[in-house]
């Protein structure tokens, strides 16, 4: 039987939860602490603000967040996969994180009232939905008036040399990576799936302007493997 997209996303993070944050350290050589922390700094939360992390999975930029916006702040991670979930609940309980609060629902269709958050996150979620631009839509949506959005995600380097050598790691190494350490192959070979039918950083940029974005950065980060999207709502 032919599953839909959503369905074998959510299949995925369902069976790999437990070993996903080890694997995100091994294949990207924990570069993705580094790009997280950059855009961290750029975003510049700030104390008591009400933030939205999409896709938020096992919720370590959700706890960034938290930290940021401090005790009189409010940060909810949302995620339709209850194993990512259950696994972030863990530590934000550990870390005693009482401004944090984790909701498993669709990206795709927010349950929140329009102009409900300060700031709106989502890290290497984009590239798993459905359909990339209801999910601008929404992001769009629930940000209150001068609100920024962020889009963190994995993109298509420029250099034709470097993107040969990136397209070998991730077709071929990644899902054995995936084999050996989460004792998985199927499930890593959808990262690289997924990362190639995904927009480059200008159509991305397109597509933010098309949700109703007024103003759209871009950060490429080591040699544009990975991209930050930071988009204003008008105030
Ligand atoms: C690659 S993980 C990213 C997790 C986290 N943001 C991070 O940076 O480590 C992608 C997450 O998106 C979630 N996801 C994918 N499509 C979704 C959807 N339509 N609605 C809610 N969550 C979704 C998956 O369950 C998974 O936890």
């Amino acid at each position: 039987m032919n599953r839909t997209k959503e369905e074998r996303v959510h299949e995925v993070f369902e069976t790999i939860h437990h070993k996903y944050d080890l694997m995100n350290s091994v294949i990207s050589f924990r570069l993705h602490k580094s790009w997280r922390k950059k855009t961290m700094g750029a975003l510049n939360v700030k104390q008591g603000a009400v933030v939205l992390d999409l896709c938020c999975g096992t919720a370590e930029w959700t706890m960034d967040l938290a930290e940021a916006a401090g005790s009189s702040g409010s940060v909810t991670g949302v995620d339709f996969s209850a194993g990512m979930l259950q696994t972030g609940q863990e530590k934000i309980e550990q870390k005693g994180l009482s401004q944090v609060e984790l909701l498993q629902a669709n990206v795709m269709d927010l349950p929140f009232p329009d102009e409900s958050f300060d700031y709106v996150t989502i890290g290497f979620g984009l590239r798993n939905a459905a359909d990339y631009p209801t999910v601008l839509r929404e992001m769009y949506r629930v940000l209150k008036k001068g609100g920024q959005a962020v889009c963190l995600e994995t993109s298509t380097p420029e250099n034709s040399c470097f993107k040969r050598l990136y397209s070998i790691y991730f077709s071929y190494m990644m899902p054995y990576l995936g084999k050996l350490v989460a004792g998985n192959y199927e499930e890593y070979s959808w990262l690289q799936e997924s990362t190639a039918a995904f927009p480059d950083k200008n159509l991305l940029t397109l597509m933010f302007a098309d949700a109703g974005f007024r103003k759209v950065d871009v950060t490429s980060f080591a040699m544009g493997t990975a991209a930050a999207h930071s988009a204003w709502k008008s105030g």
